[in-house]
């Protein structure tokens, strides 16, 4: 019988047996191939351990899980294959959303079936796929969240990280529309051809929204830059 779930804050001295926890939990999971050797990975939670909160799950003294966080973020959790579907995972995300009840978002792999499905039934929302282009394993990954005990104000906040980019790229596509206008025969006359694969280019990246409603995004932020570059 294995005793009593311990949780406490992990030591430099932890530093082997999280990645072998890691190492193990990662191989056993429907997850994308390591793209770093071993011992680059040991390395690297050990440097990661000394920076960042960790926390460990201990059972008969040795490291069963381990749950890695930094500031909104939780960036590993992960148990011992050999301890699956005991607890151990719901321990050590419970305690992620007692240290951050704030609220805290994760990556987790869409190949990852069994995590997502955990994660869902935590409570913690689906927030954004992407297409692996931006991880290392290149690999499609989805952006999930636990909105903590202000659910409102912690969505909005993310919402104001993405429309802090959304400005920035408005105000260089307006910059480019205007570059554009003196070269054209008739700046006038619109190019709706162009305008409509622009849209259908956009529409591939925004399944979600729906090709009509992309156009006509499209349309007034084309509208708005034309009409900025005429002051
Ligand atoms: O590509 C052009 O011809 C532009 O003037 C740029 C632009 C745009 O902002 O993308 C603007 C107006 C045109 O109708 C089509 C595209």
């Amino acid at each position: 019988m294995p005793t009593e779930l311990v949780l406490r804050e992990a030591t430099s001295l932890d530093a082997h047996d999280v990645a072998s926890v890691y190492l193990r939990a990662r191989r056993a999971a429907p997850m994308p191939p390591a793209v770093h050797p071993d011992d680059d990975v040991r390395r690297w939670l050990a440097v990661r351990l000394q920076s960042d909160e960790v926390w460990v799950a201990e059972d008969d003294r040795a490291v069963v899980g381990y749950a890695r966080l930094t500031e909104a973020w939780l960036d590993d959790l992960y148990v011992d294959p050999s301890r699956a579907g005991q607890g151990v995972g719901s321990a050590l995300l419970d305690l992620a959303k007692s240290v951050r009840p704030d609220g805290f978002c994760l990556w987790v792999f869409e190949s990852n079936a069994p995590a997502r499905a955990f994660y869902a039934r935590h409570g913690l929302l689906a927030l954004e796929r992407t297409d692996g282009s931006a991880n290392e394993e290149r690999t499609p990954d989805i952006k999930m969240a636990w909105p903590g005990a202000q659910p409102l104000a912690f969505l909005r906040g993310l919402i104001d990280e993405v429309d802090a980019q959304l400005g920035d790229l408005l105000a260089r596509r307006a910059a480019l529309t205007r570059a554009v206008q003196p070269l054209k025969a008739d700046p006038t006359q619109r190019d709706l051809t162009r305008e409509h694969q622009i849209a259908a280019a956009l529409a591939v990246r925004a399944p979600a929204l729906g090709a009509e409603r992309i156009e006509r995004i499209v349309h007034a932020i084309i509208t708005e830059s034309l009409d900025a570059a005429r002051t």
